[in-house]
């Protein structure tokens, strides 16, 4: 049985007061890790004190993105050595917003998974299609082919330990959630390209979140697909009640 994930990614969001109040409100509130895994993906300029408000709870911290590079002439960027030193545990890779607004690539892409795994960083790495490749039929031709790049040259230990994403462009704060059906059917098709590529064994560890216009009223649903172990979250994830259930919710699939 794999452990759910339920990650709030709060993207640009919240005032350093907001974020306080967050973590002052869910800290002591989430359940324990044995039962399921409970992350907020916040803003480079909050983890520190975060990570430090957070220490010896169940609460993990992540980041949002980072640099492959350890350090260099990369103004404005974050590198997976920092974040180590800082006690981030995650780091989000390859979301979409990244990919279409910051244009990364799936070669960067899988150089950042590869610096992530080298700096005891758990990579949380999107994937998902566009409306038009999904009306397209492209879906699972393009998410294989994402998931394929991101995972190469990776050890059978360190594929394991992967949690991708499964988030359809179309459905990210859009309101219009995939159906469980929709989300379950891409997920199951990621593990088949994990079973290809390193085994039932690794394909079975490899946790596979859904991402997507979640809340706490469609998270019930989406978490008991056969496939989906868990969800990154964006806008149900800003506000400490909503985030509460979901990790709840998280804990009984
Ligand atoms: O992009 C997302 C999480 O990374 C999803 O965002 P929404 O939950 O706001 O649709």
């Amino acid at each position: 049985m794999r452990k759910q994930v339920i990650a709030g990614n709060w993207k640009m969001n919240k005032t350093h007061t907001e974020a306080e109040d967050f973590i002052q409100a869910t800290k002591n509130e989430v359940p324990s890790p044995d039962e399921v895994e409970s992350v907020v993906c916040a803003p480079f300029p909050f983890l520190q004190k975060l990570v430090e408000e957070t220490k010896g709870t169940s609460l993990e911290i992540a980041a949002q993105n980072m640099h492959f590079e350890e350090n260099g002439a990369f103004t404005g960027e974050v590198s997976p050595v920092m974040l180590n030193e800082l006690g981030v545990t995650y780091v989000v890779l390859g979301h979409s917003e990244r990919r279409e607004i910051f244009k990364e690539t799936d070669e960067d892409i899988n150089k950042k998974v590869h610096a992530a795994f080298n700096h005891n960083l758990t990579p949380i790495v999107c994937v998902g299609e566009s409306l038009e490749q999904r009306e397209a039929d492209q879906t699972m031709d393009h998410v294989e082919a994402q998931v394929k790049k991101a995972l190469d040259g990776l050890t059978d230990e360190q594929a394991a330990k992967v949690i991708i994403a499964y988030e359809p462009i179309w459905a990210i704060g859009t309101g219009r959630t995939a159906t469980s059906e929709q989300a379950n059917e891409v997920c199951t098709h990621i593990r088949r390209v994990v079973i290809d590529f390193y085994g039932s064994d690794v394909a079975e560890a490899v946790r596979i979140q859904y991402g997507g216009s979640v809340k706490p009223a469609n998270v019930d649903e989406l978490l008991s697909q056969s496939d989906i172990d868990g969800a990154l979250v964006g806008g149900a994830s800003l506000e400490a009640a909503s985030f509460l259930k979901l990790v709840e919710a998280g804990k009984h699939e």
